[in-house]
C-alpha cells in the first residue's frame, strides 16, 4: 500500500515502530494522541459540546434533519480529477480486505452517496445536516491538524437560489447566536457561472471548469505568475486567461452586468440573492467578490465563504451549489447546495474577539456517607435524587470532610447531602447549600 501515514496490516518500518518493549518491563507507551489529532479532556471538551449545542440549535431552527455516515469510506468517493488538494491529501489505505478506503476528507460525497442510495424512497427538498469527524493526511512538515470537525447543512432538490439564501441566513444565525456580528466577519459571495460564461465566449470545452476553479481558488496562495501557468497548462489560451483575471478584479455587480451582460444565469442568480438577503434581513453581512470560487470541484453556481473581517484567519466557513455531483456518482442530476463549516477557525475567531464562553462543570449535588457502614444509604439517597432527574456526584470510598468540601468546590457542586448515623435514624439527612453556607435537616423522602 502506498505510504500515508496508516500502519496497514503488515510490519511497520522501524521509524515507524512504537517504543520498544524491553522483556518484563515495558517502556511508557506515547501518550499523545496520533499526530494531526487532539485529545478532547473535559474543558476542551465542554467547549466542543457548546459549540456543537449551537450547531444543532440552529439547524433545528431551520426545520434540518440529522444525518451521519460512516467516518471511513470507498476511497472512490473522493476520487477526482480537478488537481484539487484534499485529493493530495487523502487518508487512504488498503484494508485487510485489500478495499481502497479513506477516512473521509468532507461530508458532501457521502451525502450523495446516502441520497442516491435511498433513491426514490426520499421526498424532496431534503434538508439535511451533520455534525462530523474529517480527516486529511499531511506531511507534518507543514505541523498543521490532521482532522477536523464539520457542520454540513445541505438542501437537496431545490435548483433556485432561495436555497443558498436560506443557507447563508442559517449560519448568520449561527454567527449572532454566539456573539458574532457583521462588524466582525462577512460573506464572499459569487457563482462560478461567471467562470462558465467566460470559458463559452472562448467556446473553451466545459471540462475545463473544475480545473480552472480549482487553480483560481489558489489565486491568494500562489503567485500569479503560477497561476497563469496553471491555466494555461490545462489549455486556457493567454487571452482567455487574461479576460478571466480581469473579471476576478470586478467590484461590484453593476460592474459585472457590463463586462457578461445582462442576460446570463450568473447576474440574474446573484441578483436574486442580494434581494432575498435583504428580505432575510443580512444584507450587511455578505458581499459580492468575483475572485472567490471555493476549491471544491463540484461548485457549479452560487459559491460563498465567512471570513473575519479583521484578515488574520483563515476562511471560517464556504460553500455553494453542486447541482452534478449526484450525477456524477449515476444517480439523478438532483439539484443541491451546502457548506462546511469546522470547529478549529471559529474558536481562533472567538479567542481573538475575547468572547470564549465560561464554562464550568455542572453537578447540582455531592453526596456523601460520613460513615463506612452509611455507604448503600448515600446510593439509596443519589438513586432517589437521580430518579427525579438531580445530577449526583456520589462519593465512592470513604474520605475526610475537607476533601468532600474540596472536590464539591472543584466540581462546582451547588448542594452538599451528607448522610450520617444520627439523622439517618430520623429519615434524614443533612443537606449543605454550598453558595450560601445554609444547612439543614431533610427528611429523605421530602428531598427533591
Ligand atoms: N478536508 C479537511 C480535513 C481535515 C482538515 Br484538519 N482539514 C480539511
Amino acid at each position: 500500500p502506498s505510504e500515508n501515514g496508516s500502519g496497514g496490516g503488515g510490519e511497520r518500518s522501524a521509524s515507524l515502530a512504537g517504543p520498544p518493549v524491553i522483556e518484563n518491563s515495558v517502556q511508557k507507551i506515547d501518550v499523545n494522541p496520533p499526530k494531526g489529532t487532539r485529545d478532547f479532556p473535559p474543558e476542551e471538551m465542554r467547549l466542543r459540546s457548546w459549540l456543537f449545542h449551537n450547531f444543532r440549535e440552529v439547524s433545528r431552527l431551520f426545520g434540518f434533519e440529522e444525518v451521519d455516515y460512516p467516518v471511513l469510506e470507498s476511497e472512490a468517493l473522493f476520487i477526482r480529477k480537478a488537481g484539487e488538494e484534499i485529493r493530495d491529501q487523502l487518508y487512504c489505505f488498503e484494508d485487510r480486505g485489500n478495499r481502497r478506503v479513506a477516512l473521509r476528507p468532507e461530508l458532501t460525497p457521502s451525502l450523495a452517496r446516502l441520497v442516491i442510495q435511498k433513491g426514490k424512497s426520499l421526498s424532496l427538498p431534503l434538508k439535511w445536516f451533520a455534525i462530523g469527524q474529517c480527516w486529511r493526511y499531511e506531511r507534518m512538515t507543514r505541523g498543521r491538524r490532521r482532522e477536523h470537525y464539520q457542520w454540513n447543512m445541505d438542501i437537496i432538490g431545490v435548483p433556485e437560489v432561495t436555497a443558498e439564501a436560506e443557507l447563508i441566513s442559517s449560519i448568520v444565525t449561527f454567527f449572532k447566536q454566539i456573539g458574532i456580528s457583521a462588524s466582525d466577519v462577512g460573506f464572499k459571495v459569487n457563482s462560478r457561472k461567471v467562470l462558465q460564461e467566460i470559458l463559452r465566449s472562448y467556446s473553451l470545452s466545459e471540462n475545463l471548469f473544475a480545473k480552472v476553479c480549482v487553480i483560481i481558488d489558489k489565486i491568494e496562495k500562489i503567485p500569479i505568475d503560477e497561476i497563469k501557468k496553471e491555466l494555461n497548462s490545462v489549455g486556457m489560451p493567454q487571452e482567455g486567461v487574461n479576460k478571466l483575471l480581469e473579471v476576478l478584479s470586478i467590484k461590484s455587480l453593476s460592474e459585472l452586468e457590463e463586462i457578461l451582460g445582462g442576460a446570463g444565469e450568473a447576474i440574474a442568480d446573484l441578483k436574486q440573492l442580494f434581494s432575498l438577503a435583504e428580505k432575510f434581513g443580512y444584507s450587511e453581512w455578505i458581499q459580492f467578490d468575483a475572485s472567490v470560487v471555493r476549491g471544491l470541484a463540484y461548485y457549479t453556481g452560487i459559491v460563498f465563504e465567512g471570513f473575519d473581517r479583521a484578515g488574520k484567519l483563515r476562511a471560517i466557513c464556504g460553500g455553494g451549489r453542486y447541482d452534478h455531483l449526484l450525477s456524477t456518482f449515476g444517480g439523478d442530476d438532483l439539484p443541491a447546495c451546502g457548506f462546511g463549516f469546522g470547529d478549529a477557525v471559529i474558536i481562533e475567531l472567538l479567542k481573538e474577539k475575547g468572547i470564549l464562553p465560561e464554562l464550568i462543570p455542572q453537578v447540582e449535588n455531592i453526596v456523601c456517607a460520613l460513615d463506612h457502614d452509611l455507604q448503600g444509604a448515600a446510593a439509596t439517597v443519589a438513586t432517589m435524587l437521580r430518579e427525579k432527574g438531580q445530577s449526583i456526584d456520589l462519593v465512592l470510598e470513604s474520605k475526610p470532610l475537607k476533601w468532600v468540601f474540596k472536590r464539591a468546590a472543584r466540581i462546582n457542586a451547588q448542594r452538599l447531602i451528607l448522610v450520617g448515623n444520627t439523622e439517618w435514624k430520623k429519615g434524614m439527612v443533612s443537606v449543605k447549600i454550598l453558595s450560601s453556607g445554609e444547612q439543614s435537616e431533610i427528611k429523605i423522602d421530602e428531598l427533591e
